[in-house]
Order: C-alpha cells, then structure tokens, then sequence
C-alpha cells in the first residue's frame, strides 16, 4: 500500500521541480527522557542543497536521522510530529520504511563500504530489491559511479575490493551507492568532515553536480562548506531550529541574533 503510494506520488509530482521534496512539522525526537528536537517544522526545497548547522549537541545529526527513519528500532527513542515526503506523512505505522529508503537515501560521516568490490556494493541493496538483470545492474554501477564522478578513477578495477580505495573515494562510492537506488532525496551526515581538503573538496564538487537530480540535505559543521554548497541553511541550537533562510542571508544578514554568534565565531 504504502509502497503504492510512494510511487504514484512520484509520477504526479515530477512534473514539476518546485515542490518542497520534504517537510516536517512539529517534530519531536526523544532520547528516553531527553527530548533532542523539539517541534521543529521545516521544508526542503527540490533540487536544492540545504545545510544543516548549529554547535556540536545541538541536534543536527538527530533530526537528519529522522527524516528517513533511522531512529526506528532504536530503544528508547521516540519520533512525534509529521514528516511530509510529497503528501505522505512517513513517520506513520503503515509506511513501508524499507521501500521509503530508496527514496530517501543516507550517507554517514564514514565512508562504510562494504567489505565487497566496488560493483558489489552498489549492486547488493538492488539485488536485494530483485534486481537480477546483468545488463541493467551493469548500467547503473557506471551511471551511478559517473555522477558520483568516481567512475573514470575506477572503470577498469570494478572487482577489486572497495576497501583498496582512498577515504574520498570510498565516500564517493558510498554516494554512489546511495544514489544507485535512484532516491529521490538524500540525506547526508558530515560526508567530507573525514576526508582530506582535496578529497573533501571532490566530494563537495561532486554533491554540487548531484542537486541537478536529487534534492540535498547535509549535516556541516564547516561553514565555508555550508556557503560555498548550499542554497538554503538553517541554524539549529539546542534542539530547535532558529532561523532557516536563503544562505547567503543566513551569512550575511542573519535575523537572529543567535544565529549571527554562531556564524560569525562567537560561540560553539
Ligand atoms: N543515541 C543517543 N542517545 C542519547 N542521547 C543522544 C543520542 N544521540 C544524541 N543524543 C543527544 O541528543 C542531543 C543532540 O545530539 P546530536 O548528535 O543530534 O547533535 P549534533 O548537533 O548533530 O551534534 P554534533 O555536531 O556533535 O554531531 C545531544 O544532547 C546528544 O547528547
């Protein structure tokens, strides 16, 4: 049903590149007694990047975990609020949340390949959802490694493990593999914090490429990287989200006066 759902909403809104990909309102999260996120409502522009940033403690990673249900089977944690993924709220029962992952993709602050080759971890999630096709399976590895802007480094060595690679490359592979699921959203927790400035800087390149299809959300700490990359930022401070703007206003011209510490220096 939900999966249904998913897909019809899908064709429906294709149409038109302007919807906001996702929204949540009200939302809460909960650590056992310790309420982390407390009713925030925001709304992710399509095909646009939006940055997450706030000090360290102040919810970030917690509230980009719920947006596609990372939380679920975590003990002692609770999710309340609604989370929109084009006219349907997922944050309900009924939602099938393993089909939801392949709209909605995550990649973490460590590149976590697989101890598998490089076509192998893109391949086995698609195998898992049924894909058996060699021809097709073949297909995406290489438009997946290509946006991903790994494929060139890694055409000729697909069968060779994915842990031969460099940290920026496993990063990229990682985006690879998220994107291999063709998400329509993806969800990214400090994908370059890891990594070297050059790796870092590949990966932001490769995430600036990436928004001409997916819609972004990404977790930095690092405010150039937040300046430089995205279109839209909000500002997070103790489990609440302060302002949420136009980056470059977030920067130059904030409205809250927290928020103009935070850029500027003065705290976290
Ligand atoms: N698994 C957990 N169990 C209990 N409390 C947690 C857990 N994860 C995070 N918290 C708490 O929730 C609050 C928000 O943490 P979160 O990691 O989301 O913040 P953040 O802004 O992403 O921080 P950082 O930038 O350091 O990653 C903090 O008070 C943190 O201690």
């Amino acid at each position: 049903m939900a999966e249904k759902r998913l897909t019809q909403n899908i064709q429906k809104l294709d149409e038109n590149k302007h919807e906001i990909a996702l929204s949540t309102k009200d939302l809460h999260v909960s650590y056992g007694d310790h309420e982390a996120i407390h009713g925030v409502d925001l709304q992710f522009e399509r095909y646009k990047i939006t940055a997450l940033i706030g000090a360290s403690g102040s919810g970030k990673s917690t509230y980009l975990r719920a947006l596609n249900r990372m939380h679920d089977n975590i003990a002692n944690t609770s999710v309340t609020g609604e989370i929109y993924y084009r006219d349907l709220d997922i944050n309900r029962d009924n939602i099938d949340v393993y089909e939801m992952h392949k709209h909605i993709g995550m990649v973490f602050q460590r590149p976590n390949p697989f101890s598998k080759s490089i076509y192998d971890n893109i391949t086995f999630a698609l195998k898992r959802h049924g894909l058996r096709n060699k021809k097709q399976l073949d297909e995406i590895v290489e438009t997946s490694l290509k946006q991903a802007a790994l494929w060139d480094q890694v055409k000729d060595d697909l069968h060779k493990s994915a842990l031969a690679l460099s940290g920026g490359q496993q990063q990229r592979l990682c985006i690879a593999r998220a994107i291999a699921m063709k998400p329509d959203i993806l969800l990214l927790d400090e994908p370059a914090s890891a990594l070297d400035p050059i790796s870092a800087s590949k990966v932001e390149e490769t995430l600036m490429e990436l928004k001409k299809h997916y819609t972004i959300v990404i977790v930095t700490h690092n405010m150039q990287q937040a300046a430089r990359i995205s279109d839209r930022t909000a500002f997070f401070h103790l489990g609440n989200a302060i302002e949420y703007d136009e980056t470059r206003k977030i920067f130059t011209r904030p409205k809250v006066k927290l928020t103009e510490d935070y850029v500027s220096g003065h705290f976290g």
